[in-house]
């Protein structure tokens, strides 16, 4: 049994080889780039006008108006003392531009601009260079490609880039308990559910599963149930059969098909029994069976280890500090992961905090940590990962 630190360690110390490829930035979200980026030249390239209105010349409350630039228009002008030309937002600013007076503030009469108040230099100008300059660095390497990430790409001409390859996930369920959804079942079965979840969360952070397989609780079928889900992935999570029962068959059927533990069991509530293995460069995770038990061992555990191996720089939920709403003593017996839901800034621990209870998660939005026996007081920070 390892504590929850040692197996987050474990995880993190995997040495991997990374795979990168070329993905066109339409399909680059969420993926990690697999090298340094620079800037090719300044961002803005040009001074440009921030508002629609008059670029300026010298700084008085009247003007002579010369003409006129449009957003894109790539003419050159060069004002005089006390002249002004009518810009658009984005407009490249002619040179000598002083200021850009908006045109809520200004009237004409003829060709004679009149301003309500008098400029300020450089108001409303956006200066060369001002986000970014030429050869800055953007992003390091394992910067992970959110949308304003895209926007930045795509504005230095980028049409392509190079990012690290994610892996490929299969999930396995075993229990004979397990009917599909939508199929008649007898008494003493249940409705396969975690398969639904973990494919969920798969999605929800950007990686897909290949492959989805149901094992019944058999040795051999087990044994060549994980042996067909290694040919065709980097990932194999495998829901249930983990424990100590007659009918727990994962372990040994790991064994059997070359998986070398890393570790088995973590000293945590829910999700005890987690097992994590690799064979060569593949990993396997093996969920405890209980719902509640193998969404948190998802989020907590499965989740830095596909983002370690998509080359990503920061890998895992973030924690969050908020004060908890009303006092609670951890009598689980473990360090524990509590089914929580963070609202206005105030966490809540949930009812129903049972590892096969699946309610309660649904409902809330977080998991919120306590130490083994620990008192919290009404207002004491818990730490909370946030899941939805
Ligand atoms: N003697 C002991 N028994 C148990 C221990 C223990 O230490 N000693 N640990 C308990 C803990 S903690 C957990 S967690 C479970 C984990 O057991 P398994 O990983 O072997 O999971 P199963 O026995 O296959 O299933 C547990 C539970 O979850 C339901 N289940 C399983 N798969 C699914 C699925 N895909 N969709 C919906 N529900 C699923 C299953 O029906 C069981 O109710 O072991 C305890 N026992
Ligand atoms: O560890 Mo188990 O997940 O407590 O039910």
């Amino acid at each position: 049994m390892v504590t929850i630190e040692e197996a987050l360690r474990i995880i993190e110390d995997q040495k991997i080889e990374l795979k990168s490829e070329s993905k066109p930035l339409e399909e680059a979200l969420g993926f990690a780039l697999a090298a340094h980026t620079a800037a090719p030249f300044d961002v803005p390239e040009f001074d440009n006008s921030a508002m629609d209105g008059y670029a300026l010349c010298g700084l008085y409350q009247q003007y002579q108006l010369v003409g006129e630039v449009a957003a894109g228009d790539s003419k050159d002008i060069a004002l005089q003392e006390g002249e002004a030309v009518r810009i658009f937002t984005g407009a490249k600013v002619p040179q000598n531009t002083t200021a850009v007076m908006m045109q809520e503030k200004t009237s004409m009469k003829e060709r004679t601009l009149f301003l309500d108040e008098m400029p300020k230099a450089g108001q409303n100008v956006r200066e060369k260079g001002g986000q970014l300059k030429e050869g800055q660095a953007v992003f390091a390497k394992g910067h992970m490609l959110n949308p304003p990430s895209l926007a930045l790409m795509g504005s230095l001409g980028l049409s392509t880039l190079e990012v690290f390859s994610k892996p490929r996930v299969n999930i396995i369920t075993t229990g004979n308990e397990l009917v599909k959804p939508g199929n008649p079942k007898t008494k003493g079965q249940i409705y396969e559910s975690n398969s639904y979840a973990i494919a969920g969360a798969l999605q929800q952070f950007g990686f897909q599963h290949h492959q989805k397989i149901q094992l019944q609780d058999d040795f051999e079928a087990t044994k060549a149930g994980i042996k067909t889900a290694l040919e065709s992935c980097d990932v194999l999570i495998i829901s249930g059969g983990i424990s100590v029962g007659d009918y727990d068959f994962v372990k040994q059927s790991l064994e059997e098909n070359g998986v070398n533990e890393l570790f088995y069991k973590v000293f945590q509530k829910p999700g005890k029994p987690l097992y994590f293995g690799r064979k060569q460069n593949q990993f396997v995770f093996a969920l405890p069976g209980n719902p509640a038990s193998s969404l948190t061992c998802f989020y907590v555990y499965v989740l830095p280890l596909l983002q370690k191996l998509s080359g990503y720089s920061k890998t895992g939920l973030p924690t969050y500090q908020f004060p908890i709403k009303h006092a609670f003593e951890n009598r689980f017996g473990r360090p524990s992961f509590l089914k929580a839901a963070v609202i206005d800034g105030k966490v809540a621990i949930l009812d129903g905090q049972g590892s096969s209870m699946i309610q309660s998660m649904a409902q809330g939005n977080a998991l919120a940590f306590v130490e083994d026996g620990e008192v919290l007081k009404k207002g004491d920070l818990m730490k909370c990962k946030l899941i939805s």
